[in-house]
C-alpha cells in the first residue's frame, strides 16, 4: 500500500502561481482531482510523477521525496493529458519501448500483461495512428502500467471519450483501486469524480479549495456562509424583504458603494428566493455577484451535475 504526500508545495512558473502552498495526501484507492481549467491540476500531476520539480515543498512517495529518485519513478504510472503517442509505432510496440526503458527483466511478458489489463490485444499489431481516442488512451494506460507500479496517475482521462469507452476506462480504474493500487486522476467534471472517486480533493486557481468525499464536498461548499453584491432598482425595499424572509444571515446596505451586501447560509433557498422577492416587489435585479470569487467557481462545479 502506497501513500503520495504533498506538504506546502507550490509551483511557478515567472511569474505566474500555477500551484500555491498545497498539501494533500493521496492514498490507496481512487482519488478524484477536481477543479476547473487552469486550476493546476496538471502542474501537481507532473510533480506527484516526478517529471517536474516544486519550486517550493516537498512530494513524496511513502516519505521519501519523488524528485530525482529513480526508485520513486518505478513505482508511479502516469497518464498524461496529451496525445503523446508515437503514430507510426504498433500498440505492441508502443508499450514494449516503455517495458524496455523501464529495463523490465521480462519486457515482452510485461509488454503482453499490460495489453491484455486493458483489453487491447486484438489491436496491438495495429498503429497507434490508426487507434481512435478511446483506443489510444487505453494503449496509454497499458504503457503506464507495464512496470506494474503502485501509484497511477492520470490527467483527465475521459476527456474525448465516449460513453461506451468511459464506463470501459471506469471499470478498470475502478479495478485498480479495488487491487489496492493508489489511483489519482483529474478532471473538471464533478459527475465523473462523483462516480469513480471515494476521496476528492478540489483544488482552485492553484489552491487546495476542499477534500472529502463526495457529500462532504457538496456540504461545505452549501452549508458554509455565502457573501454576494447585489445592485437592484431598489436596495432598502430588497433589504427589507431580505430580513423579513428571514433566509439570510446578514443584510448590510453600503451606501458608499451603492450595494446591499448579503450572507446566507442556505444557498438553494436563496438562489430560488431572491429573483421571487424581487419580482413580487415590484425590485429590478441588475447584479448578483458572489464576493468570493474563488468560491464562486468552485460551487459552479459542485453544483453543475
Ligand atoms: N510550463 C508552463 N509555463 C508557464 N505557465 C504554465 C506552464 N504550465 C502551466 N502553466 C500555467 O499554470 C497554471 C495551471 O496550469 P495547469 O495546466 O496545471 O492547470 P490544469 O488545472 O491542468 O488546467 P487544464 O485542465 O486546462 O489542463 C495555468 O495558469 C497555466 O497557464
Amino acid at each position: 500500500m502506497t501513500t503520495m504526500s504533498v506538504t506546502g508545495v507550490s509551483r511557478w512558473f515567472g511569474n505566474v502561481v500555477a500551484v500555491n502552498d498545497v498539501t494533500m495526501t493521496i492514498g490507496p484507492g481512487i482519488t478524484g482531482l477536481l477543479g476547473p481549467n487552469g486550476a493546476g491540476k496538471s502542474t501537481l500531476i507532473n510533480m506527484l510523477a516526478g517529471f517536474l520539480p516544486p519550486s517550493a515543498g516537498t512530494v513524496a512517495l511513502d516519505d521519501t521525496p519523488v524528485w530525482k529518485n529513480p526508485d520513486a519513478y518505478r513505482a508511479i504510472g502516469l497518464v498524461p493529458e496529451r496525445e503523446a503517442v508515437y503514430d507510426f509505432l504498433t500498440g505492441w510496440e508502443f508499450v514494449l519501448a516503455n517495458a524496455e526503458l523501464h529495463g523490465l527483466p521480462d519486457p515482452g511478458a510485461a509488454t503482453r500483461r499490460a495489453l491484455a489489463t486493458v483489453e487491447m490485444e486484438y489491436a496491438q499489431q495495429r498503429r497507434v495512428g490508426e487507434y481512435s481516442k478511446g483506443m489510444k488512451q487505453r494503449v496509454k494506460m497499458a504503457s503506464a502500467l507495464v512496470h506494474d507500479p503502485a501509484v497511477l496517475l492520470l490527467d483527465e482521462p475521459f476527456n474525448g471519450m465516449d460513453p461506451r469507452q468511459r464506463l470501459h476506462l471506469m471499470e478498470l480504474l475502478r479495478t485498480m483501486g479495488i487491487e489496492g493500487r493508489t489511483v489519482l486522476f483529474s478532471s473538471h467534471i464533478l459527475e465523473e469524480v462523483e462516480q469513480l472517486a471515494s476521496q476528492i480533493e478540489v483544488v482552485v486557481a492553484g489552491r487546495h479549495a476542499a477534500s472529502g468525499d463526495y457529500r462532504e464536498i457538496r456540504r461545505l461548499m452549501t452549508d458554509r456562509p455565502h457573501q454576494y453584491t447585489i445592485r437592484s432598482s431598489d436596495d432598502r425595499a430588497l433589504a427589507s424583504a431580505l430580513i423579513a424572509d428571514g433566509c439570510t444571515t446578514a443584510v448590510s446596505l453600503d451606501d458608499v458603494d451603492q450595494v446591499l451586501r448579503v450572507e446566507t447560509s442556505q444557498f438553494f433557498s436563496f438562489a430560488e428566493l431572491l429573483p421571487r422577492l424581487a419580482r413580487n416587489a415590484g425590485i429590478r435585479l441588475y447584479e448578483v455577484s458572489p464576493t468570493d470569487e474563488s468560491l464562486e467557481s468552485v460551487f459552479s462545479y459542485l453544483v453543475q451535475s
